[in-house]
């Protein structure tokens, strides 16, 4: 038994403002996808990598990419991540358990990658998170309408690994039913299935805004290289 890994890296990275998209931003000389893709390289439990990216940056990720024999596949990806998602989907070859990974989330570590792995053996759909650090509030307009409780709250993470027949049927189902959602999981959650959660790090950030970045360095600096 092994996975597939799914790497949606066709965004345009409007909230960073670059003027290209921020998967190919350098941190300590290595962009962001090569360290997302290599920690996925490095995971034994891995047999492939597949990534979405725009039509006109595919050439330069297959070359970025070409060291990496894990990296069976780029595909065009779609306008929106789910849509991506969907495009890769249809291209792998069938098996046992699908991970997809955001491509800006380069800080996800191998003992994240082996908890979810093992949780998915058992469990049809594993996903990760953080606790919720902040008293978090439901508004209407500028009315506060409910104070969440805060012990049932999770910030989501990828990776979010699943059983191959069921993501398929979830994606199909989401197109049929024209849901439109930001993450894989709630398109399972759409069929009634269970989904179970794991622990995921603070560190585990989707490089998203200027502010990431400052925050990403930091990361590299206090944990080195090999993390
Ligand atoms: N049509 C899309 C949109 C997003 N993504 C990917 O999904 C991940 C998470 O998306 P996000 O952080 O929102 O990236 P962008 O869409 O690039 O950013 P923004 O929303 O600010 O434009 C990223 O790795 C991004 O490249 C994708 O493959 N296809
Ligand atoms: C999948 C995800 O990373 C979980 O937090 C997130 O929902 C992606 O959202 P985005 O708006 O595409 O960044």
């Amino acid at each position: 038994m092994a996975y597939i890994a799914i790497i949606p890296a066709a965004g345009l990275g409007r909230r960073m403002g670059y003027n290209k998209n921020k998967v190919f931003i350098e941190l300590n000389k290595k962009s962001i996808i090569e360290r997302t893709v290599e920690k996925f390289q490095n995971d034994v439990n891995c047999e492939g990598i597949y990534l979405a990216i725009r039509e006109d940056e595919a050439e330069m990720l297959r070359k970025k990419l070409s060291g990496y024999d894990k990296v069976h596949g780029v595909f065009i990806g779609g306008k929106e991540r789910q849509d991506s998602i969907y495009n890769v989907l249809q291209k792998i070859p069938q098996c046992d358990h699908v991970f997809i990974h955001d491509g800006a989330r380069p800080f996800i570590t191998k003992e994240l990658l082996d908890d979810i792995y093992d949780n998915v053996k058992m469990h049809k759909a594993v996903i990760c998170g953080v606790k919720v650090k902040d008293t978090v509030k439901k508004v209407s307009g500028t009315r506060v309408v409910e104070t969440l409780p805060r012990e049932e709250l999770f910030i989501t993470h990828t990776p979010q690994a699943f059983d191959y027949e069921l993501i398929m049927h979830a994606h199909e189902n989401a197109r049929i039913n024209t849901l439109s959602v930001t993450d894989d999981s709630s398109m399972v959650e759409a069929l009634g299935e269970n989904v179970h959660i794991v622990e995921s790090s603070y560190n585990n950030i989707k490089i998203t805004t200027r502010e990431d970045l400052v925050i990403a360095e930091s990361i590299i600096n206090r944990e080195g290289e090999d993390k």
